[in-house]
Formats: C-alpha cells, sequence, structure tokens
C-alpha cells in the first residue's frame, strides 16, 4: 500500500517543516539576544528577566502531553495551524508588551508564545515521522533540527543589529520592539510555510485515497489496506499505559540526558569565565560552540543512525561522553574547546538517535502522544534544573560542584540507556536494527503477493 514515505513531496515537507521550526527557535531565544535592552528599557531584574524563560517552560510540563493527544485525535494539519497561530500570536503580544512598556503583558505574550512552541516541535516531528517512516527518518530530523538550531544561530546576529539600526520607514532604531516585531513577521512565515503543508497535506490525502481505492480493486491487496486501516481508533490518555518498557526508558533517557545539555547552555558563559578566566564576549563566543558544531553535523549523525541503526547504542555512547564532557569540566585544565566541541559531537549523536528512536517504539496512530509525553517530561527536567544548578552555585560559591551534578545526572543516563539495550535486545533489538530492511521485506513481499495474483487472474 502507497505511503507518504513514498512521494517524493517527502523532501518538500522536510523544508516545510524546518522552516516552521526554526521560526519558533528564532523567537524563542530572542530576549537572550536583547537582554540588556530589555532590562534596560522595561526596568527588569535578572530573575524577572529569567521569568521570561520560566514562564515559556512550566506550562509546558503538562501542555505538550494534551498537544500530543490533539495530534493524534484531529491529526496534523489542524493541530499545527493551531500551534503555529498560537506562537505568531504569543510574540506579538509580546512585542507589543515590550512597545507599551507593559512587563506583565510582555510575561503574558512568552506564556502564549510556550503555550505554541513545544507543541509545535511535537506534531513536527509527528510530521517528519509519518513523512519518513522506514526511509531517511534519522537524516530528515537531523536536517530539521539544523535548520532550528540556525534559526536560534541567526537570531543571535540579527536581533542586536535590529536593535541597533532599526528598519528604514518601518521599525526605529534603539527600540527591542522593533526586534521583537521583527520576530513577528519570522512567525509569519512560519504561518505560511504552515498554510502550504496543509495544502500540500490535503492534497496527498487525496492522491493516497485515490491509489488506496485502485489497489482495493485487487482482492488480497483490499484486505491488506483494510487491515492497516483498521488500526486508526482514537487515541485516548488511558492508552499510555500500554506503552512498552523502551518507550518509558527512551523518555526518562530524554528528560535525563538533555538536562545535561540545554540547562547548561544557561550557565556555559558562567562556567566558562570561571574557571578560564576569560571575559564575557569571548565566553559568549565559545558557548555557541556545542549548538554549532550540533547545527553542522546533525544530518550526517541521522544518516549514519538511517544506515546503521544502532540507536540504543548510540544514545547510551551520547550519555557516557556527556558525562565525561562534564567531568573534565569539573576537574580538568584541558583547554576549553575540547569539552565544548565533544558536547557538540555526543549532543548531536544524541539527538540524531533519541527522536527516531520514539517514533519506532510506538504505535503510528500513538505518535503524537508519544511524542508529547516524552516532551512534556523534558520540559520537567529542563524547568528543574536551572532551580538546582542555582541552588548548587550559590550555596558551594563555584560552577564545580554544578559540573559534577550534571555529569552524575549523565551518568544515569548511560544507566538508562544499558537498561534500554537490555530490554530492547530481549524485544527483537529493533531499535539497533536498520528501519530500512523491515521495509524493503515488506515491498519484497508484496510483489511476491502481486506476482502470484497476476499469476491466479492470468490462468483462470
Ligand atoms: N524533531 C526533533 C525536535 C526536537 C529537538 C530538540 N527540541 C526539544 O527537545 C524541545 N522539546 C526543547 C527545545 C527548547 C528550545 N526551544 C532539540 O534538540 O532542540
Amino acid at each position: 500500500m502507497m505511503q507518504r514515505s513514498d512521494l517524493k513531496s517527502r523532501w518538500v515537507v522536510l523544508v516545510l517543516t524546518a522552516v516552521i521550526l526554526a521560526g519558533s527557535y528564532f523567537n524563542y531565544d530572542g530576549p537572550a539576544a536583547l537582554k540588556a535592552p530589555l532590562q534596560e528599557t522595561l526596568h527588569l531584574s535578572d530573575t524577572q528577566y529569567n521569568l521570561l524563560y520560566s514562564v515559556y517552560s512550566f506550562p509546558n510540563i503538562v501542555l505538550p502531553l494534551f498537544g500530543g493527544l490533539l495530534v493524534d485525535r484531529c491529526g496534523t494539519k489542524a493541530s499545527l495551524i493551531l500551534f503555529v497561530s498560537t506562537i505568531v500570536l504569543g510574540q506579538g503580544i509580546f512585542a507589543a508588551g515590550v512597545a507599551l512598556r507593559r512587563y506583565d503583558i510582555a510575561l503574558v505574550g512568552r506564556t502564549v508564545f510556550g503555550m505554541g512552541g513545544e507543541s509545535l516541535t511535537v506534531v513536527q516531528t509527528t510530521i517528519q515521522a509519518v513523512w519518513f517512516q522506514g526511509k531517511e527518518m534519522a537524516f530528515a530530523m537531523g536536517l530539521g533540527l539544523t535548520v532550528a538550531r540556525l534559526g536560534s544561530v541567526i537570531n543571535d546576529w540579527v536581533m542586536p543589529a535590529i536593535y541597533q539600526s532599526g528598519v528604514p520607514g518601518l521599525l526605529p532604531p534603539l527600540e527591542p520592539a522593533s526586534a521583537l516585531s521583527f520576530g513577528f513577521f519570522i512567525t509569519l512565515l512560519s504561518l505560511g510555510c504552515a498554510l502550504a503543508l496543509l495544502l500540500l497535506e490535503v492534497r496527498t490525502d487525496r492522491f493516497l485515497a485515490a491509489q488506496h481505492k485502485r489497489e482495493q480493486a485487487q482482492p488480497l491487496l483490499h484486505d491488506t489496506a483494510a487491515g492497516a486501516e483498521a488500526v486508526v481508533e482514537h487515541m485516548s490518555l488511558a492508552d499510555i499505559q500500554h506503552f512498552s518498557a523502551s518507550y518509558w526508558l527512551l523518555t526518562v533517557s530524554c528528560v535525563v540526558v538533555y538536562a545535561t545539555i540545554l540547562p547548561f547552555n544557561n550557565v556555559a558563559a558562567g562556567v566558562i569565565m570561571g574557571k578560564y578566566g576569560v571575559s564575557l564576549e569571548v565566553a559568549d563566543r565559545l558557548m555557541s560552540i556545542p549548538y554549532l558544531i550540533a547545527a553542522c553535523i546533525n544530518p550526517f549523525m541521522g544518516t549514519a543512525v538511517d544506515l546503521l541503526g544502532y540507536r540504543a547504542v548510540m544514545l547510551t555512547a551520547g550519555a557516557a561522553a556527556l558525562a565525561a564532557v562534564h567531568l573534565s569540566l569539573a576537574w580538568t585544565m584541558v583547554p576549553v574547546v575540547l569539552p565544548l566541541v565533544a558536547m557538540g559531537l555526543s549532543y548531536s549523536a544524541y539527538a540524531a538517535a533519541i527522536w527516531p528512536s520514539i517514533a519506532l517504539v510506538v504505535d503510528g496512530r500513538a505518535m503524537g502522544t508519544a511524542f508529547g509525553l516524552t516532551t512534556a517530561v523534558q520540559n520537567g527536567g529542563m524547568a528543574s534544573m536551572p532551580i538546582a544548578v542555582g541552588t548548587l552555585r550559590d550555596t558551594t560559591g563555584s560552577y564545580q560542584a554544578v559540573e559534577i551534578f550534571f555529569a552524575c545526572v549523565a551518568m544515569v543516563g548511560v544507566a538508562v540507556g544499558v537498561a534500554l539495550n537490555v530490554v530492547n535486545h530481549r524485544a527483537g533489538g529493533g531499535l539497533n536494527r536498520v528501519a530500512k530492511r523491515r521495509d524493503a521485506l515488506e515491498k519484497k513481499l508484496e510483489a511476491v503477493i502481486r506476482e502470484d495474483l497476476e499469476a491466479d487472474s492470468q490462468s483462470r
């Protein structure tokens, strides 16, 4: 039976989903690029500034789960438009709040933006999983993440420049709301791509429906098609209990390992300055190394996963490498570039393996819920880690204890990875195998059935 992943248009889908997420990542990092002007204009303390990020994360300890359920119940098309519209609205409110010098409105804007932002990663990952199932899934997700991360990097360059010079005739200079309004236009670009994707999905639905009708004319293939359609039931929250042990281990791995990557980025400048005595400017440049390295190699790591499999091995090795990176930052004086490059490599290897693994261990109809639940739990880690890190830093007065703590959390990731390898091996080892092989086998089987049918009808 022909599927979305058999169509060439999956590459258009990849470009559109990547640009959509880049718009979200661009604006997520907006306050960081405008930290000083925002604090000056709105008279914000450090705590009030940081709250602009906390209000993004806290609702997402729960929301992506419901976002994922919505994806499974209402489909990717409606959910995509809903979540992209929410980030457009959120960024609009945030920019308006800053223009009006109203911190409360700015906070509402960031909250609304967060309500759409994380669920958007869920629907984006689900769309990529559906369109690339059994094909270049890890490559596609890696490339999508590269473009999204480039959104963050471009934000770091563009936002301060727009703040300085404005946009002649449109946005005044030396006004943070100008740069944030530019971010609003970027969310409109995401919305444009989402609408284009919607049209493509509708056309694909029609094309595949016509194709299936034709296939149903052949009795045996009719049975196959009906069998595939029979699983399309509505997913409910209670169905979560049927998720496999591999899924839960992947989710625990995701929360602990990501907790040693993304929250490290928040304190990386402090760690580097405290340990190596460099200026803030130099530390800022150095801390972008892991994301830049990851952005450059994600598609290659993804290709390695597609060609070789070894997902469970790779995500365990990624966690072990992260533990080594944090231990070296805690106890050694190796040139700081080395652990930062190693962090970029391990982050990329880990991200290339974890998201496609989730798609492999859940039933297709539960994909949105599965990604949503993992993202919700992951946000729990990302919301609580900064509190733990801040407390450790304040009580010990240095970042050494923080780095040892990060290393311990990464080691929990290694233990979970080992357990995952054992559980997965007992269940047939699917995570460490190449997904393509199964697809090729299915195709061979389908060809044999087709040949049999033709021979049958000729002999009659
Ligand atoms: N197709 C994979 C998308 C997930 C990539 C992953 N993002 C997350 O884990 C988000 N839930 C959190 C990102 C926070 C910044 N917006 C990533 O590696 O960034």
